[in-house]
């Protein structure tokens, strides 16, 4: 039996909870649930604070789990990544007020106001760079305001929170985070299984199926175009001088794709998209 952490509130817990249902994963419905049993899949579901998985998986108590690399690093946690995952993505930054700071450098001696003082404390302590962390629980934007810090490490995603308080970034990037599947033994049984399955949502989020009927002296040229993942399906036409090309392309390309296609010479350029995969 597997058990899984998973996020039960804040950014990553929604998107979590959907890639899990469409890995064929039983979720639960009601939010104030915190186990749920999924005997088909011989896996146990644990809704906890995303800050908390990683402690969770790293003394053994779960197996794996869905969590942000800022936060595991945070952590101090035994655990490891096994897989990036394609939501929850963020940047971690130092920022001030606008003109007070330039460089790393410049925080010497500072307050610097943080919910990660793991994360934080050991980039300062690898840099070289000495600091008093304040560790408070959420909106540190507001702590230079307020006089509590001269400065903020925190995630930035739009940076718009920040902005909205006076602030700016500055310094090098802390950490490029983003949700990540973790454990301290990649193989305990299932393990594998879980991660091919969420590795094949994400593919069926991010490709889309292609169909077209090209002139067949054409398949090079558009093969150059729609490469796919290995290589494209050819198949014959009735018309011997027409191929049928069915090919996996990045959701994000799929008009200029179609234009370039179009171009080329293809037509009953057709695209559907992919519900599941397992690559
Ligand atoms: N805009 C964002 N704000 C906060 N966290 C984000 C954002 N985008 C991605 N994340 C990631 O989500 C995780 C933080 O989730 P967590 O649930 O602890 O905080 P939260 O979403 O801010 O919720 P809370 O209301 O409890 O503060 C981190 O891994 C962080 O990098
Ligand atoms: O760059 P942005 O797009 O503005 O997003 C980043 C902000 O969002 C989060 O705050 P949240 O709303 O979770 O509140 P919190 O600080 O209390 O966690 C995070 O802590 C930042 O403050
Ligand atoms: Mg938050």
């Amino acid at each position: 039996m597997l058990k899984i952490a998973v996020p039960n509130k804040g950014t990553l817990s929604e998107t979590a909870a959907d890639m899990l249902r469409e890995a064929g994963y039983a979720v639960r419905r009601d939010p104030k649930e915190l186990i749920v049993a999924d005997p088909r899949n011989d896996a146990e579901f644990f809704y906890l604070r995303p800050r908390d998985i990683a402690t969770y998986v790293g003394s053994g108590a779960l197996d794996v789990g869905i969590t942000g690399r800022d936060l595991l690093l945070d952590s101090g946690s035994a655990a490891q990544e096994v897989q990036e995952l394609d939501f929850g993505a963020s940047t971690f930054r130092f920022a001030g007020p606008i003109g007070r700071f330039s460089s790393l450098a410049d925080l010497q001696g500072a307050r610097v106001a943080t919910s990660y003082t793991g994360l934080v404390g050991e980039f300062l302590a690898r840099e070289g760079v000495e600091v008093e962390l304040i560790r408070l629980d959420g909106a540190v934007e507001s702590a230079v305001r307020l006089g509590v810090a001269d400065a903020v490490a925190d995630v930035v995603e739009t940076g718009s929170t920040l902005r909205k308080q006076g602030l700016e970034i500055f310094g090098p990037v802390i950490l490029e985070s983003s949700a990540v599947l973790i454990t301290t033994d990649r193989t305990r049984p299932g393990i594998d299984t879980l991660g091919r399955r969420l590795q094949g949502v994400m593919v069926a989020h991010q490709y889309v199926l292609m169909d077209y009927d090209l002139p067949a002296d054409l398949i090079d040229a558009a093969s150059a175009v729609t490469p796919g993942l290995e290589s494209p399906t050819v198949s014959p036409l009735r018309d011997t001088g027409w191929v049928a090309v069915r090919v996996m392309v990045p959701r994000s390309d799929t008009n200029q794709v179609m234009d370039a296609l179009y171009e080329i010479g293809a037509r009953a350029i057709l695209v559907s998209p992919i519900h599941a995969a397992r690559i």
